[in-house]
This record gives C-alpha cells, sequence and structure tokens, in this order.
C-alpha cells in the first residue's frame, strides 16, 4: 500500500517511458494501476504477430498498428480518466530534445538496444533528468537507478563490444554451428542477396580460385545461358564444393583438424527437382513464399537430413529469385523474414555436413541466427514492478534507499531479486565527467571520414556531431546548413587529418559534440604510424574508456544461453546488444566479449564499494522472497 506522501508524489508525476515492448506494456500497466495519472510513451514500432504471446496489451487485431497508441487506448480502457500520450516514433528525432526531457521528472526504459539506450541516457545527463534503464533476457532482468552526479551513469561501465570470430574460423575452418550460421547469413546471404558493393570475404572470381582466365567472372551472378534451378546448383557447386577442395589443397590447415567434405548436388540430389510453384510467379511481398511450405516440411522443430537441406537451400534460392526479385541487392538478414531463415539455416547445415558438425533444427538455427534468448513474460512483470518501486523512491527524492535490482534465473542465498546499492559516477566516464579520451591514429593517412565513421558515430554513439578544433569546425552535420558549407564539409570528410584546414596532428585536442544529445567530450590526438591490421583492425585506437575483459572460453551464441545461477546479469544481458559479428581477429583464437560475471569479479572491475562476495551457488531449495532489502543489501557491503 503506498503511503499519502507517495500518493502524492505519483500523483503529481509526469513520467516518459520510452518502449511499449515486453517491459513497456507491463509497465504503462503498473504504472496505471499504481496511481500515475500523466504518463509519455514513445515507441517506434508498430505490433507483430510475434508480440503477442507476452505484450498482452495487443490482440491480433492490432497487428500493423503503432504500439504506443493501442497500449495507451488498452489501459485507458480500465483507468480512463488519467492521461496517456503516445508517440509513434524514434526517440532520437529531434524532437525529444532536452527542453522535451525536462518536462518529466522520471524517465523509465524499457529498451531493447544500447544505441537507443545511450541516447536516452545522454538526455537525462543533459537535462538533468533520472533514469530508471531496465534489461530482460529470458528469466534473467535487471533494474538500475541513473541520476546525474548521485549514481552512476548507463554508460559509466563499458558496455561489452558484441561477439566476434575471426573471419578465417568462419570462411575456412568452422567448428561449430553458429560459425556456420555466421558463414551463411553474414558471408553467402549477403553475397547473394545483400548490397553487391559492400566487401565479402567471400570469393567471388573465379580467378580468385585457381582459374587463370583473363576474364574472370563474378561466380556469384547469375549467367544469360541458366535458369535459376541451374544457378542454385551451380552457387551450390561451387560453396559446398569446389570451394571445399580448394580449402582441402592448403594441407597445413589440415594437419591438426578434421578435414572437411566437398558436397556436391549431384551426389544429394540425384533428380532434378520439381518446381511447386513455377518460376514465373510476379515479385511479391516478404514472409508469403515458403520454401518449406514448397517442400510440405512442417514441423520447423524436425532436424533435416542433407538431402532436405539441399532442396530447402535451391528452393529458397529459386523462390528469392523469382518471387522477391525486386528485393535482391537490398536485402540483409532479418531473423523475421521466413525465407531468409529457411535459406540460412539450410546453407549452415550443409556447411555443417560437410565439416562434421552436428545438424540443427530451423527452430534452433533461427534462434542462434537472430540471437534470440526467448523472452518470459514473468520477467518481464517483475522488472516493471520494480521500475515502478525505483520511479517512486525517485520521486520522493528517498536518495538513500535506490537500489539496482538483478533478477536471477535461480535462487542465490535463497533471493531470486538481488538488491545492491548503486554504484557511484565512474570519475573517468567519458559521458558523465569531463574526462577527455585518447586517440591514437596515423594522422596523414587517416580520413576524416573515418575517425566520423569509426570513433564519433562507431563508438561515440554520437548521430548530429560537430567536431571542432579549437574554434574551428571541421564537420558538422545539421538540417540547416547552407549548401556551400556542406559541400566544404563533404571535401573534409575525403581529407586525411593533417591535411584539413585546420590540421589535426599529434598533440591537437579535438572537440566532439552532439548537438541534439547536448553531449560533448574533448578527444586528445596521438599520431602513430603502424597498427596492427588484425588486432587493430579500425587502423586508430581509443583510450581512456577500458573495454569489458574478454573471455575466450565463452563461444556460445548467447551470452545467457546457459546455467545463469553464478552469473550476475550486468548491462553484457539487455536484449538488442548480442549481435554476433565477424571481425578480423588475430591468430586463430575467438574474441568473444560479453562474459557473464560473478559479482566479486564485476565489483573489482569496478574498484569501488566493495561488497563481501556473495555465494552464488547456494543450492538450498527453500525460496525466500524478502521484502527486507535494505538489511539484505548491506550484508553484502564490507
Ligand atoms: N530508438 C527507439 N525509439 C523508440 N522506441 C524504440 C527505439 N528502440 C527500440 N524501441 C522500442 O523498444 C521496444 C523494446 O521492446 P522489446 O524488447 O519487447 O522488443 P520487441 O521488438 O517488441 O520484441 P522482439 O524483438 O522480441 O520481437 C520495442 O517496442 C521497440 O519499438
Ligand atoms: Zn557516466
Amino acid at each position: 500500500m503506498a503511503s499519502e506522501e507517495q500518493l502524492s508524489a505519483i500523483k503529481r508525476a509526469k513520467v516518459l517511458m520510452v518502449g511499449a515492448g515486453g517491459i513497456g506494456c507491463e509497465l504503462l500497466k503498473t504504472l496505471a494501476l499504481s496511481g500515475f495519472q500523466d504518463i509519455h510513451i514513445i515507441d517506434m514500432d508498430t505490433i507483430e504477430v510475434s508480440n503477442l504471446n507476452r505484450q498482452f496489451l495487443f490482440r491480433q487485431c492490432h497487428v500493423g498498428q503503432s504500439k504506443a497508441k493501442v497500449a495507451r487506448d488498452a489501459v485507458l480502457r480500465f483507468r480512463p480518466n488519467i492521461s496517456i500520450t503516445p508517440y509513434h516514433a524514434n526517440v532520437k528525432e529531434s524532437r525529444f530534445n532536452v527542453d522535451f526531457f525536462k518536462e518529466f521528472d522520471v524517465v523509465l526504459n524499457g529498451l531493447d538496444n544500447l544505441d537507443a539506450r545511450r541516447h536516452v541516457n545522454r538526455l537525462c545527463l543533459a537535462a538533468d533528468v533520472p533514469l530508471v534503464e531496465s534489461g530482460t533476457t529470458g528469466f534473467l532482468g535487471q533494474v538500475t537507478v541513473h541520476l546525474k552526479g548521485k549514481t552512476e551513469c548507463y554508460e559509466c561501465q563499458p558496455k561489452p563490444a558484441p561477439k566476434t570470430y575471426p573471419v578465417c574460423t568462419i570462411t575456412s575452418t568452422p567448428s561449430k554451428f553458429v560459425h556456420c550460421i555466421v558463414w551463411a547469413k553474414d558471408l553467402l546471404f549477403a553475397k547473394l542477396f545483400g548490397d553487391k558493393n559492400q566487401e565479402n570475404d567471400l570469393n567471388v572470381r573465379s580467378s580468385d580460385t585457381g582459374n587463370s582466365s583473363e576474364h574472370s567472372e563474378d561466380v556469384f551472378e547469375c549467367r544469360k545461358d541458366e535458369d535459376i534451378e541451374q544457378y542454385g546448383r551451380r552457387i551450390y557447386d561451387h560453396v559446398f564444393g569446389h570451394n571445399i577442395e580448394v580449402a582441402l589443397s592448403n594441407e597445413e590447415t589440415w594437419k591438426n583438424r578434421n578435414k572437411p567434405r566437398p558436397i556436391y548436388s549431384k551426389d544429394v540430389l540425384h533428380v532434378k527437382m520439381t518446381k511447386e510453384n513455377g518460376d514465373t510467379e510476379k515479385d511479391c511481398a516478404t514472409g508469403d513464399v515458403s520454401a518449406m511450405a514448397s517442400l510440405s516440411l512442417k514441423n520447423p522443430q524436425d532436424i533435416w537430413s542433407l538431402a532436405e537441406n539441399s532442396r530447402v537451400f535451391l528452393e529458397a534460392l529459386r523462390l528469392f529469385f523469382s518471387k522477391r526479385g525486386k528485393e535482391i541487392g537490398n536485402l540483409t538478414f532479418d531473423k523475421d523474414d521466413q525465407l531468409a531463415v529457411e535459406f540460412v539455416t539450410a546453407a549452415a547445415n550443409i556447411r555443417a555436413s560437410s565439416f562434421g558438425i552436428p545438424l540443427h533444427s530451423l527452430f534452433e538455427a533461427k534462434g542462434i541466427a537472430g540471437n534470440i534468448v526467448h523472452a518470459v513474460a514473468t520477467t518481464n512483470a517483475i522488472i516493471a514492478g520494480l521500475i515502478v518501486i525505483e520511479a517512486i523512491k525517485v520521486l520522493k527524492k528517498d536518495n538513500n534507499n535506490y537500489r539496482m535490482t538483478y533478477c536471477l534465473e535461480h535462487p542465490s542465498r535463497k533471493l531470486l531479486l538481488m538488491p545492491v546499492e548503486p554504484y557511484e559516477p565512474n570519475k573517468s566516464c567519458y559521458v558523465c565527467s569531463e574526462t577527455p579520451l585518447s586517440l591514437e591514429v596515423n594522422t596523414r593517412h587517416s580520413k576524416l571520414r573515418d575517425f566520423v565513421e569509426k570513433i564519433v558515430k562507431g563508438k561515440l554513439g554520437m548521430n548530429f556531431p560537430v567536431i571542432m578544433k579549437g574554434a574551428s569546425i571541421l564537420y558538422e552535420v545539421g538540417e540547416d546548413l547552407e549548401d556551400d558549407m556542406v559541400a566544404i564539409y563533404a571535401a573534409n570528410l575525403e581529407k586525411a587529418l593533417s591535411e584539413l584546414p585546420s590540421p589535426v596532428t599529434s598533440g591537437t585536442v579535438l572537440t566532439v559534440e552532439d548537438l541534439q544529445q547536448e553531449f560533448s567530450c574533448s578527444i586528445n590526438i596521438k599520431h602513430r604510424e603502424e597498427f596492427d591490421e588484425e588486432k587493430e583492425p579500425d587502423g586508430m585506437v581509443l583510450s581512456g574508456w577500458v573495454e569489458a575483459p574478454v573471455d575466450k572460453d565463452n563461444n556460445k551464441p548467447n551470452g545467457n544461453g546457459e546455467s545463469t545461477s553464478n552469473a550476475l546479469p550486468t548491462e553484457e544481458i539487455l536484449e538488442g546488444e548480442k549481435d554476433v559479428e565477424i571481425q578480423e581477429t588475430s591468430g586463430g583464437t575467438e574474441t568473444v566479449a560479453g562474459k557473464k560475471r560473478k559479482l566479486s569479479e564485476v565489483d573489482e572491475s569496478r574498484n569501488q564499494k566493495k561488497p563481501e562476495k556473495l555465494d552464488l551457488d547456494d543450492e538450498d531449495d527453500e525460496l525466500v522472497i524478502s521484502d527486507d532489502w535494505e538489511s539484505l543489501t548491506k550484508k553484502k557491503r564490507v
């Protein structure tokens, strides 16, 4: 029961919710039932069928409509007298600026990606509005409270880099099914159906593979004299047969590894495939075509044989070309695109078969390819409740009682909910402190464009950057720029840093600002001649901002797919930060970040107030949900 004081704080409050998905639906309901009367919701999405199992404010008839608007209407039906203002929009739009954020007493995030979370963090800091941040993955969840100057900001601790695999493992020596999935989706799918101009590590020219003909051709292009089935079979034979033969010819590679087996379509599929749908169909919308349907394969949980995978491969390829021809050249893999998932599953399985790796069902392959940890509605509901508890403390200015709370999969100390005192701001955080960053770069070779793309946008997450050296502006993005300035900045992008009108050399201090986020930081430039292409593929190294530790043993596709009883669900579990990326790395060892850390390790890395080591392997099955959190939390402190 809320006290009088709480109730009046709740009634007066104006709150902003960002995200009306799994957590957001629960949160809006809980806010409304807790007495909140002025709620604003931003969500950029429309409702999909796959949301309906847990986003309970939505029904089948709402598919395709704005989440924010439908969520509002659903809640107004049981709380008709409160005010809910929906925005069907991206929170990064310029209308949601610092002045907009200043209108709110507290901001509550129910987002699913790092980019939007960082953006909201910066706006909350600039507007000096408290932020309650949240995330769930399966049974794990967390809620954290961020108050400028009092607790750490969302970016005080570096977020783990996406999992990466060395390119040679993906292209030549896969040893796990996830390697085959990454190959199928990021290389083969991208090569056949994506942007032809994108760099791709699949060999392209027939001359690359030993044929010394002068007129080398792109083997992935359909030839004039072949029909789609012949084309599909040629691609099949090239990637699963010929390329494997070429790889086998390098004997060194296979000294300590099992050799792969080349697979040719004629050995697997003796007869020509029948074309159930014909190949003259017109282009039609995504999602309507399915190779499984054409081939009468019904159960996505079945593991297909090599022959079935080969049929799905050829049929999916045929359907892409015959029914979705207009999209070819622009496609990127999407876990919700059935035909794309079918193609990637089949391609990954054929490759797995070649390398002696166990095959997987479409259901499993989809989970790996889309980095899906199945959402648990109960976790979202618990997390939403915790967000409201923290929001109420924020409104009451109950400064000493904020908690970041972890929702665990298995009880620890008989608790499923683990409250911890929030950390103080990190003094070297480049977002909420004034600490400058350092950048080692070859100022004579690296262009301003590299700096903008790789550092300012890629690492610092800015959308509308302004780059300044002293008072001179080197680069700026904005809607109201004069044409001549746009031309000057475009020309600057192509110049090496040391050749800019105001040269950037060793010792230069650059100021980088994002006008929308009202966020600015300084970067000390240090010239360095050489970079290790494998270890430092960006050709520049940003420091002053500690990266998360790397764990060579953890190579599960989903950081939380295995037992989590000894894992602290920290930032790395938040939804939407689990992309598998290929990166050139050294040697042949895997670089997999996003390691789950034990509570004790988290604290060491933070080097702040140390809780005593927790016994997280508590097997005692008698579960207690305690409401005396304060004393429990204190016990963990030295
Ligand atoms: N930049 C953004 N601006 C506004 N809303 C955003 C932004 N980024 C993400 N969101 C919203 O955050 C919500 C996150 O919800 P959730 O994690 O349940 O994802 P989902 O897309 O609904 O489900 P799933 O990805 O599991 O199919 C989504 O509704 C999404 O539209
Ligand atoms: Zn910070």
